[in-house]
């Protein structure tokens, strides 16, 4: 990804001092203290034959953790132009720069919206646009899940239109990774997010601690974005997390938001409220939810040039 935009890729080979404006602040930054990775984050098997088993699993976890990791067989290949590349000096929200490069941009309409994707790699186009049929046919059996999980009507969820949106990063080695942050604690404003990771770095919040995500062959980590927190009123939970560096090895993540079309009205299920359970959240549509709660703070802005509207 780096290697697309030429004048940044230099940036963080050979550093070895972290630059002060990379340091976060002592309330923000991850110091010294030794996370442990997590091992009880569900991995679910997608591919077991007992659906209901599989269903309990993910509300389960998504209750707990708002975190799980699914596996299935997938395939194996797996501005101006409608993307957004931010370089390690355009992003700065707690007065620190992220220790990340990361390019994002729709993926929705496919076809659409492919034209306008990078040039380069030669074969970027080809091998995302495969990628993303397949993360959109696994995102459908999850939300599928979710649904019958919550005991909604069938296709509340997966009857939404989505629209899929792609951020792909790199966190390259750094010099003293007690100071920085490959990405703040933030939580994701998608039904839910689908991530693809090559090494460990990401941690989630879990009962007022960070615990550290495991890397498992041929899973993916799936997280569960405030929309379906509003939906299922509560009952599921969006978790907070974010990104640590280390010294070692560079970390690519590719992160799928699969979100509801702007104009879709989020609002917690009719079937989940009652007297007893009152809605804890308004209705509004996506676009509103994004403006009014500047979902995605700084970002708001880049986002919505690539978020198509109806
Ligand atoms: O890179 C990662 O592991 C996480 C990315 C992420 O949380 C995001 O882009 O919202
Ligand atoms: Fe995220």
């Amino acid at each position: 990804m780096a290697a697309m935009i030429k004048n940044h890729e230099s940036k963080w080979y050979n550093v070895e001092s972290v630059p002060d404006c990379h340091i976060f602040g002592i309330e923000d930054r991850p110091g010294n203290e030794s996370i442990p990775l997590c091992d009880t984050i569900p991995i679910i098997d997608l591919a077991n034959s007992d659906t209901n088993q599989t269903v309990d699993k993910i509300i389960q976890a998504s209750q707990e953790y708002g975190f799980f990791q699914p596996f299935e067989e997938i395939s194996k290949e797996a501005n101006e132009n409608g993307w957004v590349y931010m370089g390690s000096n355009s992003f700065a929200p707690k007065g620190a720069y992220m220790w990340r490069d990361n390019l994002k941009h729709s993926c929705y309409p496919l076809e659409e919206t492919m034209k306008h994707w990078p040039q380069y790699p030669a074969r970027y186009r080809e091998v995302v646009a495969t990628y993303i049929k397949e993360i959109k046919r696994l995102s459908l059996r999850i939300l599928e899940a979710i649904c019958q999980g919550l005991g909604l009507e069938k296709g509340h969820l997966e009857g939404m239109s989505h629209v899929e949106f792609l951020t792909a990063s790199s966190y390259p080695p750094c010099p003293d990774p007690s100071l920085t942050l490959g990405l703040l604690g933030h939580l994701d404003h998608s039904l839910i997010t689908i991530l693809f990771q090559n090494l460990e770095g990401l941690q989630v919040l879990k009962d007022g601690k960070w615990i550290g995500v495991e890397v498992v062959p041929n899973a993916f980590v799936v997280n569960i974005g405030t929309q379906i927190q509003i939906i299922s009123n509560g009952k599921l939970t969006s978790a907070e997390h974010r990104v640590v560096t280390n010294s070692g090895k560079g970390r690519t993540s590719i992160a799928t938001f699969i979100n509801p079309m702007p104009d879709c009205i989020i609002e917690p299920a009719k079937l989940l409220v009652n007297e007893a359970n009152p809605p804890l959240y308004p209705s509004l549509s996506f676009k509103e939810f994004v403006n009014v709660s500047k979902a995605f703070g700084p970002f708001t802005d880049a986002v919505k040039t690539t978020v198509p509207s109806n």
